[in-house]
């Protein structure tokens, strides 16, 4: 099937752009990601990850230092309070299948999967704006991951709920620092809707995760309007479904989307490293 050709950016910097969906999520070739990226590549790839939500680049082979190196390119890194600290590297953060099941007897009660949509670092007054992460040892079949464009999300909302969510605010509560990390953080509260600073779209921004709770509302309606944004994140339209193989390396724009980890992989191991880009405190739009 032709797809039209103004869809492929590849007068950037010489790469080439294969969007896996039409607007979220794009396979990048062409750059070597061991190696210190020139200034046009650097802007290229940031308006890559800027346009298309979250992009991929197949075939790298880049260690830790690395990996911490090239998201170094993009903005300070943020070492996450339950990172379990390489010395040489303290912004690696390893996402593992074994380290779930330990995550979830810390909890005390299992991670449920469907509630999982999330983005990364929302507890924080300035969340992370970008995250960079790529595989270690990968599982015989399955561990995809879902990324959701949250501004189709919110655009293909019914005019009466885009309404009904304009202005409210939602929690972001960082409830299992205190267990990881001996660190105490305050309950955030962020708009459901929030401007995207770069691109000025308007994004629909709830993590399932963190047991959101939208303010001044009562307690029914809270989750009923939850549960409609759910739906949005669950549609397939809105969402980039990606497989991993090994040499990936996954690179998202943390403000535009949420994420959410298929535990589609039985009791094979499966290893991530991730590192955080800390953003400017401008975009809180509280
Ligand atoms: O394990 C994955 O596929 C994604 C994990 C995740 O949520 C993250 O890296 O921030
Ligand atoms: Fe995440």
């Amino acid at each position: 099937m032709a797809t039209s050709a103004s869809t492929f950016d590849t007068a950037n910097a010489g790469l080439v752009i294969r969007p896996v969906q039409p607007t979220i999520g794009a396979e990048i070739e062409g750059v070597d990601l061991s190696k210190p990226l020139t200034d046009e590549l650097r802007a290229a790839i940031r308006a890559a990850v800027l346009k298309w939500k979250v992009v991929f680049f197949r075939d790298q082979s880049i260690d830790d230092a690395q990996q911490a190196a090239f998201a170094a390119n993009f903005g300070p890194l943020y070492t996450h309070p339950t990172t379990q600290h390489d010395a040489a590297n303290k912004e690696v953060h390893a996402i593992a299948a074994k380290h779930d099941r330990e995550y979830e007897k810390k909890l005390g009660y299992k991670v449920k999967p469907g509630e999982a949509y999330h983005s990364d670092t929302s507890w924080r007054l300035v969340p992370t704006w970008g995250a960079v992460l790529r595989d270690v040892n990968l599982p015989e079949v399955g561990g995809d991951t879902i990324w959701v464009d949250a501004a189709l999300a919110y655009e293909t909302l019914p005019e009466e709920l885009k309404q009904r969510l304009e202005g409210k605010h939602v929690t972001h509560n960082f409830v299992p620092a205190l267990e990881l990390s001996g660190h105490e953080y305050p309950i955030v509260a962020h708009k459901i809707v929030r401007t995207h600073r770069e691109t000025g779209q308007k994004i629909l921004w709830v993590n399932f995760s963190q047991q959101p709770q939208i303010l001044g509302v009562e307690l029914s309606e809270s989750r009923e309007l939850l549960e409609e944004v759910l739906r949005q994140y669950k549609r397939p339209d809105v969402q980039a479904r990606f497989s991993w193989r090994p040499g990936t390396v996954a690179f998202w724009d943390n403000r535009a989307s949420v994420h959410f980890a298929v535990r589609n992989y039985g009791d094979f191991p499966r290893e991530l490293h991730r590192i955080l880009i800390a953003d400017e405190p401008l975009w809180t739009d509280l």
